[in-house]
């Protein structure tokens, strides 16, 4: 079997600084130990996130230079409407600044207070704009999702019991959508099936309810999908990702990751009164509609990355990347999230650091090892991140406590690779000296961006 070798040669670099131990020690104790709150300049190898952080192409700077600034009627955002359509296949596209500003419009036309929306695991942002509009996520992914080490090919699979029985219990008509994420972040980067989603889709259908899916990494759904379910294997992903997106209502979509773009996103609708209530707010929370918070040039960049995006070539090498240094913690025997997600490893911290009890923040102690040890900057993805139920104010203890090594796309080469995974086999080397973390400043909304610790 030949070697596997990235689709594209490197023009542009940007030189990185090697930090000293007593310099990184310094750093983590300035960032109370939050990985968030270290300056990019003292980061060596950047794993925080893939998001905006992915190397735009020739053609997509080339696509900077052709930014048509008019504030009304943008050229760029008809390039970018006629993409999203080509490659999503929604009708009514909205721009927005980042996913966020989706998420926010979504919320604000679709839930009302009491609502409640399902969805297969919940994410940070997303769960919260349900609740500032007044709604309750309610979690109805499968159980194997839950489990770090359960090797079930398309962890995001919704459970359609779980789903029947809340709607059951409140009502069709105290649902507004129901939330799909492809893939699921907070899993591991884990997958649904199209076969799944078709059933979700007919299910939502006798029920009248809508579906939002949250695109933002769809296209590595799809190479899941061609890579794991029959039906689809001699498919281009191009033609997965329209089927699958054909399931759903709309979607929300942060283009800083699939979309290869530094910033960028929208809201998709077919239904075109939706889109209109959508299209109005966006004049108060994002500019205009012909905008939606970016600048010309970064829509025809996105546009341009759209197309990049769902080449086959493309996904491959960049899951390909994932899966490479996955295959290589699990080599060493490292605890990671299996099967290995799309876009980043998840060190799974309760095997990793089993001294340390979750309300001591094992997953946050042990992204501030990596970094001490190695410049690497990853994020915490376990209790921490879950926060506080919005009732009781308790401590939500997510099952999985895990520690995200994020992979950019088309940013760092093999040998970084292979340096992460011998940085985090060092670490697990010596992980019996490890104690864990206070929590010494907690934000009210999403506490893990800025929350501060201290050593136990
Ligand atoms: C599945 C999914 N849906 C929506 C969004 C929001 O999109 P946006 O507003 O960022 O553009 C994101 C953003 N995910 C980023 C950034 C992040 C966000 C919150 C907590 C930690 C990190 C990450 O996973 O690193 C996402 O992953």
């Amino acid at each position: 079997r030949r070697s596997w070798a990235e689709p594209y040669k490197i023009k542009v670099v940007e030189p990185l600084k090697i930090t000293t131990r007593a310099e990184r020690e310094q750093a983590i104790a300035q960032a109370g130990y939050n990985t968030f709150l270290l300056r990019s300049e003292d980061v060596y190898i950047d794993l925080l996130t893939d998001s905006g952080t992915s190397a735009m192409s020739d053609y997509q700077w080339a696509g900077m230079m052709l930014g048509d600034e008019a504030y009304a009627g943008s050229k760029n955002f008809y390039n970018l409407e006629a993409s999203i359509q080509k490659y999503y296949g929604y009708r009514h596209i909205v721009p927005t600044h980042q996913g966020r500003g989706a998420e926010n419009i979504l919320s604000q036309i679709l839930i009302k207070p009491g609502d409640y929306i399902p969805g297969n695991m919940y994410f940070t942002t997303t769960r919260l704009h349900q609740e500032l509009a007044g709604g309750t996520f309610v979690d109805v992914i499968i159980d194997e999702a839950h489990d770090a080490q359960s090797l079930h090919p398309f962890k995001g699979n919704v459970d359609l019991q779980k789903l029947t029985d809340l709607i059951e219990r409140v009502g069709a008509e105290r649902i507004p959508y129901i939330s799909v994420a492809g893939t699921v972040n907070m899993a591991g980067g884990q997958p649904i099936s199209m076969a799944n989603l078709r059933a979700v889709h007919q299910l939502a259908q006798t029920y009248g309810i809508r579906i939002i899916l949250d695109a933002t990494r769809a296209v590595e759904n799809a190479h899941f999908i061609q890579q794991r379910e029959e039906d689809y294997s001699s498919q281009a992903i191009a033609t997965i990702l329209r089927e699958f997106c054909s399931y759903t209502d709309g979607c929300t979509m942060s283009g800083k990751k699939d979309a290869l773009v530094n910033i960028g996103g929208w809201l998709a609708l077919n239904d075109y009164n939706l889109y209109e209530e959508a299209r109005n707010l966006i004049v108060i929370y994002e500019g205009l509609h012909t905008y939606g918070g970016m600048a010309g040039r970064d829509m025809e960049a996105m546009a341009r990355g759209i197309e990049e995006s769902v080449q086959d070539d493309h996904i491959r090498a960049r899951v390909g990347q994932v899966e490479y240094l996955g295959q290589k913690l699990l080599d060493w025997g490292i605890p990671i999230v299996v099967p290995i997600g799309g876009h980043a490893i998840y060190l799974d911290a309760k095997r990793f650091l089993p001294q340390i009890p979750q309300d001591q923040f094992p997953a946050q102690r042990l992204a501030a090892e990596l970094y001490l040890e190695a410049g690497i900057r990853a994020m915490e993805r376990g209790i921490v991140s879950a926060g506080r139920n919005k009732e009781t104010g308790d401590n939500y203890y997510p099952e999985l406590e895990l520690v995200r090594l994020t992979i950019p796309r088309r940013v760092y080469t093999q040998a970084h690779m292979d340096l992460t995974a011998e940085a985090v086999e060092e670490v697990y080397h010596n992980r019996d000296r490890l104690r864990g973390l206070k929590m010494i400043y907690e934000p009210k909304y999403l506490r893990f961006f800025q929350a501060r610790f201290e050593l136990q």
